[in-house]
Protein backbone atom coordinates (compact mmCIF):
# COMPACT_ATOMS: atom_id res chain seq x y z
CA UNK A 1 0.00 0.00 0.00
CA UNK A 2 2.97 2.07 0.28
CA UNK A 3 3.63 4.41 -2.33
CA UNK A 4 6.95 2.88 -3.29
CA UNK A 5 8.72 2.59 -6.62
CA UNK A 6 7.59 -1.11 -7.56
CA UNK A 7 4.31 -0.09 -6.20
CA UNK A 8 3.49 2.55 -8.18
CA UNK A 9 4.67 0.97 -11.00
CA UNK A 10 2.19 -2.26 -10.04
CA UNK A 11 -0.74 0.08 -9.48
CA UNK A 12 0.12 1.68 -13.33
CA UNK A 13 0.35 -1.45 -14.91
CA UNK A 14 -2.59 -2.50 -13.08
CA UNK A 15 -4.39 0.61 -14.42
CA UNK A 16 -3.48 -0.19 -17.68
CA UNK A 17 -4.57 -3.53 -18.28
CA UNK A 18 -8.12 -2.97 -16.93
CA UNK A 19 -8.38 -0.07 -19.39
CA UNK A 20 -7.31 -2.36 -22.34
CA UNK A 21 -9.81 -4.98 -20.97
CA UNK A 22 -12.04 -2.41 -20.69
CA UNK A 23 -12.72 -1.79 -24.21
CA UNK A 24 -11.97 -4.77 -25.81
CA UNK A 25 -15.02 -5.97 -23.57
CA UNK A 26 -17.11 -2.84 -24.05
CA UNK A 27 -15.93 -3.24 -27.95
CA UNK A 28 -17.33 -6.85 -27.80
CA UNK A 29 -20.49 -6.23 -26.09
CA UNK A 30 -21.26 -3.79 -28.66
CA UNK A 31 -20.47 -5.83 -31.24
CA UNK A 32 -23.06 -8.74 -29.80
CA UNK A 33 -25.68 -6.47 -29.27
CA UNK A 34 -25.93 -5.28 -33.18
CA UNK A 35 -25.74 -8.82 -34.18
CA UNK A 36 -21.87 -8.49 -35.69
CA UNK A 37 -19.91 -10.41 -33.84
CA UNK A 38 -20.08 -14.45 -33.84
CA UNK A 39 -18.99 -15.83 -30.25
CA UNK A 40 -16.94 -18.11 -31.45
CA UNK A 41 -14.18 -17.03 -28.76
CA UNK A 42 -14.34 -17.25 -24.87
CA UNK A 43 -14.80 -13.92 -24.34
CA UNK A 44 -17.66 -13.76 -26.56
CA UNK A 45 -18.90 -16.68 -25.30
CA UNK A 46 -19.26 -15.62 -21.86
CA UNK A 47 -20.31 -12.01 -22.12
CA UNK A 48 -23.69 -13.80 -24.59
CA UNK A 49 -24.23 -16.13 -21.83
CA UNK A 50 -23.46 -13.29 -18.92
CA UNK A 51 -26.62 -11.32 -21.25
CA UNK A 52 -28.84 -14.01 -21.16
CA UNK A 53 -28.61 -14.84 -17.42
CA UNK A 54 -28.52 -10.80 -16.58
CA UNK A 55 -31.71 -10.42 -19.16
CA UNK A 56 -31.37 -6.86 -18.68
CA UNK A 57 -30.89 -6.37 -14.87
CA UNK A 58 -27.91 -4.93 -13.53
CA UNK A 59 -27.72 -6.73 -10.19
CA UNK A 60 -27.92 -10.36 -12.16
CA UNK A 61 -24.88 -12.30 -14.00
CA UNK A 62 -21.39 -10.84 -13.79
CA UNK A 63 -20.11 -7.79 -13.56
CA UNK A 64 -17.50 -5.81 -15.78
CA UNK A 65 -14.93 -6.07 -12.76
CA UNK A 66 -15.88 -9.63 -12.69
CA UNK A 67 -15.36 -10.66 -16.65
CA UNK A 68 -11.97 -8.27 -16.69
CA UNK A 69 -11.06 -10.99 -13.52
CA UNK A 70 -11.77 -13.79 -15.00
CA UNK A 71 -9.75 -12.49 -18.42
CA UNK A 72 -6.64 -11.95 -16.85
CA UNK A 73 -6.91 -15.20 -15.37
CA UNK A 74 -7.54 -16.63 -18.10
CA UNK A 75 -4.94 -14.94 -19.77
CA UNK A 76 -2.51 -15.91 -17.06
CA UNK A 77 -3.21 -19.41 -16.50
CA UNK A 78 -3.31 -20.32 -20.00
CA UNK A 79 -0.57 -18.55 -22.05
CA UNK A 80 2.79 -18.49 -19.73
CA UNK A 81 1.82 -22.30 -18.26
CA UNK A 82 1.45 -23.56 -21.73
CA UNK A 83 4.38 -21.34 -23.35
CA UNK A 84 6.79 -22.53 -20.77
CA UNK A 85 5.80 -26.41 -21.49
CA UNK A 86 6.75 -25.94 -25.09
CA UNK A 87 9.81 -24.11 -23.89
CA UNK A 88 10.98 -27.27 -21.17
CA UNK A 89 10.27 -29.58 -24.14
CA UNK A 90 12.62 -27.81 -26.52
CA UNK A 91 15.14 -27.77 -24.02
CA UNK A 92 14.95 -31.53 -22.74
CA UNK A 93 14.19 -32.94 -26.53
CA UNK A 94 17.59 -31.16 -27.47
CA UNK A 95 19.18 -32.47 -24.66
CA UNK A 96 17.88 -35.96 -25.64
CA UNK A 97 18.17 -36.42 -29.48
CA UNK A 98 16.87 -40.37 -29.29
CA UNK A 99 12.89 -38.99 -27.86
CA UNK A 100 13.41 -35.91 -30.30
CA UNK A 101 13.87 -38.52 -33.49
CA UNK A 102 11.44 -40.87 -32.29
CA UNK A 103 9.02 -38.33 -32.02
CA UNK A 104 9.56 -36.82 -35.36
CA UNK A 105 9.52 -39.65 -37.21
CA UNK A 106 5.80 -40.48 -35.14
CA UNK A 107 4.76 -36.90 -36.48
CA UNK A 108 5.82 -37.49 -39.91
CA UNK A 109 4.54 -41.26 -39.90
CA UNK A 110 1.14 -39.62 -39.11
CA UNK A 111 0.84 -36.04 -40.75
CA UNK A 112 3.84 -36.06 -43.09
CA UNK A 113 4.34 -32.24 -43.84
CA UNK A 114 1.10 -31.54 -43.54
CA UNK A 115 -0.93 -29.81 -40.77
CA UNK A 116 -1.54 -31.83 -38.40
CA UNK A 117 -5.37 -32.16 -37.75
CA UNK A 118 -7.22 -32.61 -34.21
CA UNK A 119 -8.12 -36.28 -34.69
CA UNK A 120 -4.70 -37.75 -35.01
CA UNK A 121 -3.15 -34.76 -32.59
CA UNK A 122 -5.13 -37.25 -30.02
CA UNK A 123 -3.43 -40.53 -31.50
CA UNK A 124 0.54 -38.95 -31.00
CA UNK A 125 1.90 -41.62 -28.16
CA UNK A 126 5.45 -41.26 -28.20
CA UNK A 127 4.48 -37.31 -28.00
CA UNK A 128 2.38 -36.94 -25.47
CA UNK A 129 4.69 -39.56 -23.01
CA UNK A 130 7.40 -36.72 -23.63
CA UNK A 131 5.10 -33.95 -22.88
CA UNK A 132 4.03 -35.97 -19.20
CA UNK A 133 7.33 -36.58 -18.85
CA UNK A 134 8.34 -32.83 -18.79
CA UNK A 135 5.44 -31.90 -17.12
CA UNK A 136 6.60 -34.39 -14.08
CA UNK A 137 10.13 -33.13 -14.32
CA UNK A 138 9.09 -29.45 -14.89
CA UNK A 139 5.85 -28.87 -13.84
CA UNK A 140 4.89 -24.83 -14.36
CA UNK A 141 3.07 -24.44 -11.47
CA UNK A 142 5.43 -26.16 -8.56
CA UNK A 143 2.94 -25.88 -5.28
CA UNK A 144 -0.91 -25.60 -4.93
CA UNK A 145 -1.85 -23.56 -2.29
CA UNK A 146 -4.88 -24.00 -0.35
CA UNK A 147 -6.40 -22.56 3.43
CA UNK A 148 -8.39 -23.94 5.43
CA UNK A 149 -11.70 -22.16 5.38
CA UNK A 150 -12.87 -24.40 9.18
CA UNK A 151 -10.74 -26.45 11.51
CA UNK A 152 -10.36 -29.63 10.19
CA UNK A 153 -7.90 -32.74 10.22
CA UNK A 154 -5.94 -33.93 7.30
CA UNK A 155 -3.42 -36.39 7.71
CA UNK A 156 -3.53 -36.79 11.02
CA UNK A 157 -2.91 -33.14 12.05
CA UNK A 158 -5.27 -30.99 13.12
CA UNK A 159 -5.82 -27.71 11.73
CA UNK A 160 -7.53 -24.39 12.89
CA UNK A 161 -9.36 -22.32 10.51
CA UNK A 162 -7.75 -20.07 8.08
CA UNK A 163 -4.12 -22.17 7.81
CA UNK A 164 -2.25 -21.69 4.94
CA UNK A 165 -1.29 -25.06 3.35
CA UNK A 166 1.12 -25.31 0.35
CA UNK A 167 0.81 -28.92 -1.49
CA UNK A 168 4.57 -29.10 -3.27
CA UNK A 169 3.59 -30.89 -6.41
CA UNK A 170 7.44 -30.54 -7.90
CA UNK A 171 9.09 -32.50 -4.54
CA UNK A 172 6.12 -35.54 -4.93
CA UNK A 173 7.11 -35.63 -9.26
CA UNK A 174 10.62 -35.86 -7.98
CA UNK A 175 9.81 -38.69 -5.17
CA UNK A 176 12.26 -41.81 -5.97
CA UNK A 177 10.10 -43.69 -3.18
CA UNK A 178 7.42 -42.91 -5.46
CA UNK A 179 8.89 -42.67 -9.16
CA UNK A 180 11.83 -45.25 -8.19
CA UNK A 181 15.62 -45.11 -8.36
CA UNK A 182 15.22 -43.04 -11.69
CA UNK A 183 12.95 -39.96 -10.45
CA UNK A 184 15.25 -37.32 -11.52
CA UNK A 185 16.24 -38.57 -15.11
CA UNK A 186 13.97 -37.77 -18.20
CA UNK A 187 12.33 -41.15 -19.19
CA UNK A 188 8.99 -40.96 -20.79
CA UNK A 189 8.57 -44.91 -20.61
CA UNK A 190 7.32 -44.96 -17.70
CA UNK A 191 4.07 -43.04 -18.88
CA UNK A 192 3.86 -46.23 -21.97
CA UNK A 193 0.78 -47.68 -19.79
CA UNK A 194 -0.94 -44.52 -19.11
CA UNK A 195 -0.38 -42.22 -16.07
CA UNK A 196 -1.98 -44.20 -13.22
CA UNK A 197 0.33 -46.78 -14.32
CA UNK A 198 3.67 -44.45 -14.35
CA UNK A 199 3.93 -44.25 -10.25
CA UNK A 200 3.72 -46.53 -7.10
CA UNK A 201 0.66 -43.89 -6.57
CA UNK A 202 -1.92 -43.63 -9.36
CA UNK A 203 -2.46 -40.13 -8.13
CA UNK A 204 1.07 -39.03 -8.04
CA UNK A 205 0.89 -36.59 -11.23
CA UNK A 206 -0.82 -33.79 -10.98
CA UNK A 207 0.38 -30.98 -13.28
CA UNK A 208 -2.84 -29.70 -13.65
CA UNK A 209 -3.93 -30.00 -9.81
CA UNK A 210 -6.74 -31.88 -8.94
CA UNK A 211 -10.44 -32.01 -7.73
CA UNK A 212 -13.42 -29.66 -8.12
CA UNK A 213 -10.14 -26.95 -9.11
CA UNK A 214 -8.49 -29.04 -11.40
CA UNK A 215 -7.26 -26.97 -14.69
CA UNK A 216 -10.14 -26.17 -16.67
CA UNK A 217 -7.64 -25.87 -19.80
CA UNK A 218 -5.64 -29.42 -19.28
CA UNK A 219 -6.85 -30.54 -22.52
CA UNK A 220 -6.61 -27.44 -24.37
CA UNK A 221 -3.28 -26.97 -23.58
CA UNK A 222 -2.06 -30.18 -24.43
CA UNK A 223 -3.30 -29.72 -27.86
CA UNK A 224 -2.11 -26.80 -27.86
CA UNK A 225 1.51 -27.87 -27.16
CA UNK A 226 1.18 -31.10 -29.52
CA UNK A 227 0.26 -28.85 -32.10
CA UNK A 228 3.16 -26.42 -31.51
CA UNK A 229 5.50 -29.31 -30.88
CA UNK A 230 4.44 -31.19 -34.10
CA UNK A 231 4.52 -28.25 -36.06
CA UNK A 232 8.17 -27.81 -34.83
CA UNK A 233 9.35 -31.18 -35.05
CA UNK A 234 7.90 -31.40 -38.48
CA UNK A 235 10.23 -28.44 -40.01
CA UNK A 236 13.75 -28.64 -37.57
CA UNK A 237 16.15 -30.63 -35.69
CA UNK A 238 17.47 -28.70 -32.30
CA UNK A 239 20.05 -28.96 -30.16
CA UNK A 240 20.77 -26.56 -26.78
CA UNK A 241 23.30 -23.72 -27.79
CA UNK A 242 26.34 -23.84 -25.76
CA UNK A 243 25.57 -20.36 -24.36
CA UNK A 244 22.66 -22.59 -22.24
CA UNK A 245 22.73 -22.57 -18.84
CA UNK A 246 20.76 -25.53 -16.93
CA UNK A 247 19.05 -23.46 -14.27
CA UNK A 248 15.35 -24.24 -13.11
CA UNK A 249 13.63 -21.25 -11.19
CA UNK A 250 10.77 -20.10 -10.08
CA UNK A 251 8.96 -16.74 -10.53
CA UNK A 252 5.49 -18.04 -10.21
CA UNK A 253 6.00 -20.53 -12.60
CA UNK A 254 9.08 -22.72 -13.35
CA UNK A 255 11.11 -21.23 -15.93
CA UNK A 256 14.97 -21.15 -17.06
CA UNK A 257 16.56 -18.67 -15.41
CA UNK A 258 18.83 -17.61 -18.28
CA UNK A 259 16.91 -18.18 -20.95
CA UNK A 260 16.63 -21.31 -23.73
CA UNK A 261 19.14 -20.95 -26.18
CA UNK A 262 18.23 -23.42 -28.83
CA UNK A 263 19.81 -23.99 -32.32
CA UNK A 264 17.02 -24.53 -34.59
CA UNK A 265 18.21 -26.61 -37.99
CA UNK A 266 15.68 -26.61 -41.39
CA UNK A 267 15.19 -29.82 -42.46
C1 LIG B 1 0.68 -26.65 -19.34
C2 LIG B 1 -0.31 -25.84 -19.16
C3 LIG B 1 -1.06 -25.66 -17.87
C4 LIG B 1 -0.75 -26.05 -16.60
C5 LIG B 1 0.47 -26.83 -16.12
C6 LIG B 1 -1.83 -25.59 -15.74
C7 LIG B 1 -1.88 -25.82 -14.38
C8 LIG B 1 -2.94 -25.48 -13.58
C9 LIG B 1 -3.10 -25.84 -12.20
C10 LIG B 1 -2.07 -26.63 -11.38
C11 LIG B 1 -4.27 -25.34 -11.77
C12 LIG B 1 -4.92 -25.57 -10.40
C13 LIG B 1 -4.56 -24.50 -9.41
C14 LIG B 1 -5.08 -24.90 -8.05
O1 LIG B 1 -5.59 -25.99 -7.84
O2 LIG B 1 -4.92 -24.07 -7.16
C15 LIG B 1 -4.87 -24.62 -12.87
C16 LIG B 1 -6.07 -23.93 -12.80
C17 LIG B 1 -6.60 -23.22 -13.85
N1 LIG B 1 -6.17 -23.23 -15.16
FE1 LIG B 1 -4.53 -24.17 -15.84
N2 LIG B 1 -2.74 -24.92 -16.50
C18 LIG B 1 -2.33 -24.94 -17.81
C19 LIG B 1 -2.99 -24.40 -18.90
C20 LIG B 1 -4.17 -23.71 -18.85
C21 LIG B 1 -4.88 -23.16 -20.00
C22 LIG B 1 -4.42 -23.28 -21.45
C23 LIG B 1 -5.97 -22.50 -19.51
C24 LIG B 1 -7.05 -21.74 -20.24
C25 LIG B 1 -7.25 -21.77 -21.51
C26 LIG B 1 -5.97 -22.67 -18.08
C27 LIG B 1 -6.92 -22.14 -17.24
C28 LIG B 1 -7.00 -22.41 -15.89
C29 LIG B 1 -8.01 -21.84 -15.03
C30 LIG B 1 -9.12 -20.87 -15.44
C31 LIG B 1 -7.77 -22.36 -13.75
C32 LIG B 1 -8.56 -22.06 -12.48
C33 LIG B 1 -9.64 -23.11 -12.33
C34 LIG B 1 -10.41 -22.93 -11.02
O3 LIG B 1 -9.89 -22.33 -10.08
O4 LIG B 1 -11.51 -23.45 -10.95
N3 LIG B 1 -4.87 -23.40 -17.72
N4 LIG B 1 -4.05 -24.75 -13.97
Amino acid sequence: FLPTKNNRRMRAIDREIRMILRGIIGKKERAIKNNEASSDDLLGLLLESNMQQANGKANLGMSIEDIIEECKLFYFAGMETTSVLLTWTLIVLSMHPEWQEQAREEVLHHFGRTRPDFENLSRLKIVTMILYEVLRLYPPAIFLARRTYKAMELGGIRYPAGVNLMLPLIFIHHDPDIWGKDAKEFNPQRFADGISNAAKHPAAFFPFGGGPRICIGQNFALLEAKMALSTILQRFSFELSPSYIHAPYTVLILQPQHGAQIRLKKI
